[in-house]
């Protein structure tokens, strides 16, 4: 499970989540080359030998070990040094907690350190059997029985109240005739240093989200579209619409609001050889139906009450040679479908209050945050129209299920806004931290606002956490219930399992034996990761 090159600290993690008390250690070619124990864990902690190689600590430790002595001591002595105050005090002044059982499993003596760590106190368990305590549910179970069963020192991870992880690790100590005279279990909370180890591997994550965030800086497209942000989430949907760009082909865009449909638009406009002409657009739901049909089909003079005695030209007129983007589709009146149908079939139409038909080339993208398939099903959305507009359908997904591209984005805006209004800000990691677990249901127009509003109202350099809106702030714990799906859940618990594996392993083969399966499910998995990223 452990390679020798391998930290103690990296141990840590591994029996805190595996549960083991003793790990396996292969070589750089994967040969078992040694284990590892909690109790060789516990003394590393105890010598600070948190950072070094398991290779060295086991080298250190086989040499000191050939020069430990066995010591073997009268019980008299012992009893007399129990009740020695000179002795709790100094066991008093350790900063582990010190736990003594008799041979029969009694306790007889506790330090303060381990009142501290476990919260419980002296006077509760002194003078009562190990197994009682078990069932009286102070502690989940006991090394001391565990030592004077097997006649050795055990070390055993455990979880006590308030979840903080404590190592125990139990010695015997034998009499004149081998026999076992009382067992020292010393005590060490490692709640904090498994902690702090959670914090460090974060702050990596973080640093490498940022050195990704200032490679997709670089990674933007020239001319309109120099501010467009590509990740490796959205990759693939940039690529498919500049290859659609080539062709007039239909593009049907499809996402929750402001995930950046217009903006994908505008790219296929400026990728096509339509690009010097004109790009519009219409946002069919913001007008009644009668203004939609104005503004897009254009009227003649004197068409309808309070038109213009001149008459209008409609957006497809005006669009001639260049693309018409039809934002919120769904919103299109049924009796203006028809009528759309026609131009998009035949690139003719009728100008309100007119008889002459008018023949137009343009370029048709139309866009819907709404789910027009359903609309077609419940007779919203006509099947015909939907089927000619759709041709090629790209959806944009939503922020939240795009959270790689989170910080890049802050980031961006960040040095916009930044630029724009003569400040230096800067947003703390917990503040970043928040903004990566926020939902977004705005998702990008609702981050650019949001870090606008927070670059010209707060009054320190650093933005934090605590300077970000309630309902950002809270409707980060919410989203795990709400936006992710079992298939995600397990998905990414998968992914997880798989990615540790392979860090560890460093080939397929071995981490799916130690995940116990097939090579070519590991493989196909990756696989599908990497086309998602
Ligand atoms: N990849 C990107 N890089 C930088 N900015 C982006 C990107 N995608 C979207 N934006 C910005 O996010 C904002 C919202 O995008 P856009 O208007 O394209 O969303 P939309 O899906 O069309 O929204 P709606 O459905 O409400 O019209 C715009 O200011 C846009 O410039």
């Amino acid at each position: 499970m452990l390679s020798l090159t391998d930290t103690v600290q990296d141990a840590i993690l591994l029996f805190s989540s595996m549960g083991k008390d003793v790990l396996e250690i292969h070589d750089q070619n994967g040969e078992a080359a040694g284990e590892f124990s909690l109790s060789d864990l516990h003394k590393a902690i105890q010598q600070g030998k948190l950072n070094e190689s398991l290779k060295d600590f086991l080298r250190d430790q086989s040499s000191s070990e050939s020069i430990h002595k066995n010591l073997s001591v009268n019980e008299n002595e012992y009893s007399k040094l129990l009740g020695n105050h000179v002795f709790s005090e100094i066991i008093n002044s350790l900063y582990d907690g010190v736990y003594i059982t008799d041979h029969n499993g009694i306790t007889v003596q506790v330090n303060h350190a381990y009142e501290r760590i476990t919260g419980i106190k002296a006077g509760e368990v002194i003078g009562r059997h190990m197994d009682e305590l078990v069932k009286a549910g102070f502690i989940s179970r006991s090394v001391s029985v565990e030592v004077l069963k097997e006649k050795r020192p055990i070390t055993r991870m455990q979880t006590i109240k308030d979840k903080r992880k404590i190592i125990v690790s139990g010695t015997p100590i034998f009499g004149n005739n081998r026999n076992i005279l009382y067992v020292i279990n010393s005590v060490r909370d490692i709640t904090e240093l498994l902690h702090l180890k959670h914090e460090i591997e974060e702050l990596q994550d973080l640093k490498k989200l940022r050195q990704n965030a200032r490679q997709m800086h670089v990674n933007t497209y020239d001319s309109i579209l120099n501010s467009t942000i590509i990740s490796d989430e959205t990759r693939e949907v940039y690529e498919l619409a500049e290859r659609v760009a080539q062709t007039d082909v239909k593009v049907l865009l499809q996402g929750e609001t402001g995930v950046g449909k217009t903006l994908v638009a505008k790219f296929i406009h400026h990728k096509s050889k339509r690009k010097d002409e004109a790009f519009l657009e219409l946002n069919c739901g913001a007008l009644p139906a009668n203004l939609i049909e104005a503004e897009l089909f254009g009227y003649e003079a004197g068409a309808f009450t309070g038109a213009s005695s001149k008459g209008k030209k409609g957006l497809l007129e005006l669009a001639h040679q260049g693309t018409l983007f039809l934002d919120e589709i769904g919103d299109l009146p049924l009796e203006l479908q028809v009528k759309l149908l026609k131009v998009v079939e035949e690139n003719k139409y009728m100008p309100v209050g007119s008889t002459e038909v008018k023949s137009v080339d343009v370029r048709i993208i139309a866009a819907s945050h709404k789910d027009l398939a359903e609309m077609v099903q419940n007779g919203l959305f006509r099947e015909d129209l939907y089927y000619r507009l759709s041709v090629v359908p790209i959806t944009l997904p939503p922020l939240r299920s795009r959270r790689k591209e989170i910080i890049p984005f802050v980031q961006y805006y960040l040095n916009a806004f930044n630029k724009k209004y003569q400040f230096t800000k800067e947003f703390s990691i917990e503040a970043l931290d928040v903004l990566t677990e926020y939902t977004w249901p705005g998702n990008i127009r609702e981050l650019i606002n949001l870090v606008e509003r927070l670059v010209v109202t707060t009054n320190t350099d650093q933005i934090d956490a605590k300077d970000l809106p309630e309902g950002v702030k809270t409707r980060r714990s919410e989203k795990n219930e709400e936006s992710t799906s079992l298939k995600d859940a397990v998905e990414h618990v998968e992914r997880q399992l798989i990615t540790k594996a392979l860090k560890k392993y460093k080939t397929t083969r071995k981490a799916a034996e130690a995940l116990d399966v097939s090579q070519s499910t590991i493989v196909q998995k990756m696989k599908r990761w990497d086309k998602v990223d």
